[in-house]
């Protein structure tokens, strides 16, 4: 499994940001909707591409167009804010969702949504949540996409723990995974320390 940290300085204000305890829900929302555009231009650095023949006022040239424009999926509830962003900077995109809530006690996820193209034979996938923790989130996704025929699946996420990214790594999914840090560890609640807290209710309030 291949995976790649953006540690460049705006993406780690924006975290800061994130993970700063008095930050109010409309900074965060819209910190990771600028991280989301970080992570998402490196996600496309090797998207594959086609040319074509086009016309500036001065001469003729070649331009690039996606050839095979992802399929984005955010992972309901926190993953809807990467989803705007993500789909800016890719319009020929189409969106599927999963919704995913992790047991306070058990910590595994518990599946209430699903919403995905039957067929993703030779379709590259980009799933969207902002955080990676055990990792069981991420695993159930991606076996749905797998399920499908995904073979070409990029996690984007803001905040990955070494816990989660070994469980994905075991796994041996067809993923790389795209992420702003890779923090110490989690915590008796497996939540990611120092991480940012639940990045569902830092951007929509507790349910
Ligand atoms: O790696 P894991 O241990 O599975 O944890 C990560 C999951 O936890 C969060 O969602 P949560 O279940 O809190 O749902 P929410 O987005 O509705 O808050 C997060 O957005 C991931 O989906
Ligand atoms: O730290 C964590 C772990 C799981 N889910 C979150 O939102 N935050
Ligand atoms: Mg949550």
């Amino acid at each position: 499994m291949q995976t790649l940290v953006v540690d460049h300085p705006l993406a780690s204000a924006r975290l800061t940001t994130m993970r700063d305890a008095r930050t109010e829900p409309s900074v965060f929302r819209a910190a990771l909707r600028e991280l989301t555009l970080m992570l998402v231009y490196e996600a496309t650095r090797t998207i594959e591409i086609e040319h074509y023949p086009i016309h500036t006022p001065v001469a003729r040239t070649t331009g690039v167009r996606l050839g095979n424009p992802p399929l984005l999926v955010p992972v309901l509830r926190a993953g809807l804010g990467m989803a705007e962003a993500a789909f800016g900077l890719l319009p020929e995109a189409s969106m599927g969702f999963v919704g995913l809530a992790r047991d306070e006690e058990t910590h595994q996820p518990r599946a209430y949504m699903e919403s995905l193209p039957e067929n993703l034979t030779g379709r590259p996938v980009f799933v969207l949540d902002p955080m990676l923790a055990t990792g069981g989130s991420l695993q159930h996704c991606v076996g749905l996409l797998t399920q499908r025929g995904a073979t070409d699946v990029t996690v984007i996420c803001a905040l990955a723990a070494p816990e989660g990214l070994r469980r994905l790594e075991e796994a041996n999914l067809p993923i790389r995974v795209i992420t702003a840090s890779i923090d110490e560890r989690l915590n008796d609640s497996a939540y990611i320390v120092p991480g940012l807290g639940d990045a569902g209710d830092r951007q929509f309030g507790a349910v």
